[in-house]
């Protein structure tokens, strides 16, 4: 049914999601395969100042940015929020995001958790969901045999893991990411349910009764 021939829907924004979770989890794998599911789920490009890995594209991984072209669009408030971790800058492009939103189509950021409580504070309605690994052993084997980090880098990665499940309390919903496909099956519920949130609903309901009434 299309918003058009539902009486109760229409003019509504997407949805706002955000996935974070410890580098390593999967939350790339999780994003993609999400995507290929959900053919109507916008994902949000970020950009960073770190270096892209090998097979990442520029627009399509990531907006990759120099530390000088990241501060400036810091400066012109391009970002809906950003954040340093691990020695590198992220941040969300805001303008994409909020004419995704305008046009009724649901978006997801894969974000880590200081810029996911930032969106949070503009953004209160949004659908925060944080992906944990089935063991810390797992987590560890995952980055390593991804085979993109140095050593150094992924003790740095397992280091901020703690502080970031710490704050995982902060988030909606946690989903184990023991399987791809469940994983992914279990955010495609969480969105079913967000859609039949009577928020959505009660503006054009109550418009209604008062017209009848
Ligand atoms: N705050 C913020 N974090 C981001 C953004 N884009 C990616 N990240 C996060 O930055 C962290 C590092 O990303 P990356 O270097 O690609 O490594 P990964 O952890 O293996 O995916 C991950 O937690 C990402 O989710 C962004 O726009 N803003
Ligand atoms: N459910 C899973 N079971 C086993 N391996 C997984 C699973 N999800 C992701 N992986 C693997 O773990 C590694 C890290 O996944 P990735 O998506 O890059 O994580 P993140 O984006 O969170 O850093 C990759 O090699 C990926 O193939």
């Amino acid at each position: 049914m299309t918003n058009k021939e539902c009486q109760w829907g229409g003019e509504e924004r997407g949805i706002l999601i955000v996935l974070s979770g410890p580098s390593g989890v999967g939350k790339g794998t999780v994003c993609s395969a999400l995507r290929s599911m959900s053919k109507d789920l916008v994902y949000s490009v970020s950009a960073t100042t770190r270096l892209p890995r090998e097979g990442e594209i520029d627009g399509v991984n990531y907006f990759f940015k120099t530390r000088e072209q990241f501060l400036s669009m810091i400066d012109n408030e391009e970002l809906l929020e950003w954040a340093e971790y691990v020695g590198n800058y992220y941040g969300t492009p805001k303008a994409f995001v909020e004419q995704t939103l305008a046009s009724g189509k649901d978006i997801i950021l894969e974000i880590e958790v200081q810029g996911a409580l930032k969106v949070k504070e503009k953004f209160p309605e949004g659908v925060f969901i944080f992906l944990l690994p089935p063991s810390i052993d797992e987590l560890q084997n995952r980055i390593t045999n991804r085979g993109t980090e140095s050593e150094e880098t992924i003790r740095k990665r397992m280091t901020a893991a703690v502080e970031e499940i710490s704050l995982s309390e902060h988030y909606d919903y946690i989903i184990v990411n023991d399987k791809v496909e469940a994983a992914c099956n279990r955010i495609r519920s969480i969105m079913v349910a967000e859609h039949c949130k009577k928020e959505r609903y009660l503006p054009k309901i109550k418009k209604w009764i008062e017209e009848v009434l």
